[in-house]
């Protein structure tokens, strides 16, 4: 029975595709006995004996996070990767000076309103290593009633002949998704002294066995064959190289869901619809004719998805969309839906995660699936410059992409909407993390901003809202 599941088992129950959602605490046991993980499960000794790790993230509690250390690997070697500056570079150099196997590493963060997103793991074992891609701050709110995307990576083995072997331009050791050579590149980017250790320990593992892309973005101004190595210039190129094929899933919607929106332009035509849906709506022979933007829906917590959640207005904390931003742009309000995930029992968990996908119309099945550190913003997908010839990206992002192609040469995921379904089909299914379709707002209800006071119905909590 369930209550007796090792982190073991809910790791293999979900496999090829190793898609977790966090544990959410307050909700019903079987939503979080299948297919969700907690930070201590993902530390267990039971995924592996820890050698040393290193941490990607945007937030730390640098306490909090060691307490999710088993004791017995607590003082292993571990580096944090932020973007803080100034005055919280200090804060955190504070906070990691009381524990002597914490070293940190700040990415430099060159372009105005850049952020370090990037969630991700690195696990080094005696026996091998592990990558873990995640949406999560290392902070405990994050982990306590939101719903978040993880990530899991196989265990990989280390190599054995002679270690490294930087072959020149070939990888060694790599998959068809050519994963290890995009993680290589990604950590590259950062061109930071403490991660070419961990760049060597990535070198020195085999990872044939990663069926999932890496989508990652790293600032600056990339053009040439760079151009198409980040953000949703890389989803273009993947999905029209080895994606569905276009009379299949040509005429299917794309779904966009997100914690955060940036400011995307006065109209729907710079960049939401041509640009970054031009990119996402991508598949192999298509005669390049654009999705209609009726084919696009954004998921975004309306006010009363807040209002209702189990944290209560204060769950709006983590979804910072301004109203000085959202006034620019009330096009929007026509691709909005509803966060509900009655499914996986997370419609009253905040969702800080970040997927993108591409669904039947009859919710049946996917094209192809990203969950990733990147909200629906330019800084952190991309935007075009320079007649098409560059992409400006202004922060670090990290996520994963899932082709059918990669999970024994099928057209399209069938979409499972519950994790027990997943768990017991005999198929690879798509654990997706909402319902679908997404629900539209009801008549009265309107966007979340995280700026606007909310006085008229009080929260679970019997509170009103009043942003600083
Ligand atoms: O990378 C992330 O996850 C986040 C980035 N920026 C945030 C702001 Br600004 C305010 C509140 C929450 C977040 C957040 O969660």
């Amino acid at each position: 029975s369930d209550f007796e599941k090792t982190v073991a088992d809910v790791f293999s129950e979900f496999q090829p595709l190793s898609l977790f959602l966090t544990k959410v605490a307050g909700i019903e046991d079987r939503f979080n006995n299948t297919g969700a993980v907690s930070l201590k499960d993902i530390l267990s000794p039971l995924m592996g004996t820890l050698e040393a790790s290193c941490q990607f993230n945007f937030m730390f509690d640098i306490p909090w996070l060691v307490k999710q250390y088993p004791k017995q690997f607590r003082d292993k070697p571990m580096l944090l990767v932020h973007g803080d500056q100034g005055r919280s570079e200090a804060e955190m150099k504070t906070d990691a000076a009381q524990f002597p196997h914490i070293s940190l590493c700040r990415a430099k963060l060159e372009m105005m309103y850049g952020t370090h997103h990037t969630k991700m793991m690195f696990l080094l074992y005696d026996c091998g290593m592990r990558v873990v891609i995640h949406t999560a701050n290392l902070i405990s709110n994050d982990w306590h009633q939101k719903t978040q995307g993880v990530w899991i990576s196989p265990l990989f083995p280390k190599l054995t002949e002679g270690g490294n072997t930087s072959a020149g331009a070939s990888v060694i050791g790599d998959s068809p998704t050519k994963f290890k050579r995009d993680l290589l590149a990604y950590v590259q980017a950062y061109q930071v002294v403490p991660l070419a250790a961990w760049e060597r320990h990535i070198r020195q593992h085999n990872m044939s066995a990663a069926s999932v892309y890496i989508v990652g973005s790293v600032p600056g101004r990339h053009s040439g064959d760079k151009k198409m190595l980040w953000g949703h210039m890389k989803v273009k190129k993947v999905l029209k190289e080895a994606g569905p094929e276009h009379q299949k899933v040509g005429s299917w919607p794309v779904i966009g869901q997100f914690s955060s929106i940036g400011s995307l332009g006065a109209s729907m035509d710079q960049w939401l619809c041509d640009e970054w849906l031009g990119s996402l709506s991508q598949c192999r022979g298509n005669m390049g004719t654009p999705l209609s933007h009726s084919k696009l829906q954004l998921v975004y917590p309306s006010k009363e998805n807040v209002r209702l959640c189990l944290e209560g207005y204060g769950g709006g904390g983590c979804l910072p969309y301004s109203i000085k931003t959202a006034r620019k742009q009330i096009y929007l309000n026509n691709f909005v839906r509803q966060w509900r995930a009655d499914g996986r029992g997370r419609t009253e968990a905040i969702p800080h995660i970040k997927t993108y996908t591409r669904v039947s119309p009859d919710c049946k099945e996917a094209a192809w699936f990203i969950v990733t550190s990147a909200n629906l913003s330019k800084a952190a997908w991309g935007a075009l410059e320079k007649q098409k010839t560059q992409l400006m990206i202004r922060s670090y992002e990290i996520g994963v992409l899932f082709l059918p192609r990669h999970f024994g040469e099928l057209e399209s995921f069938p979409v499972g909407p519950t994790a027990e379904e997943v768990r017991d089909s005999d198929n690879v299914m798509l654990p997706i993390p909402y319902d679908l379709p997404p629900p539209n707002y009801q008549k009265g209800d309107r966007i979340w901003m995280w700026d606007v006071p909310c006085v008229d119905l009080p929260d679970r909590h019997g509170k009103k809202y009043c942003p600083p």
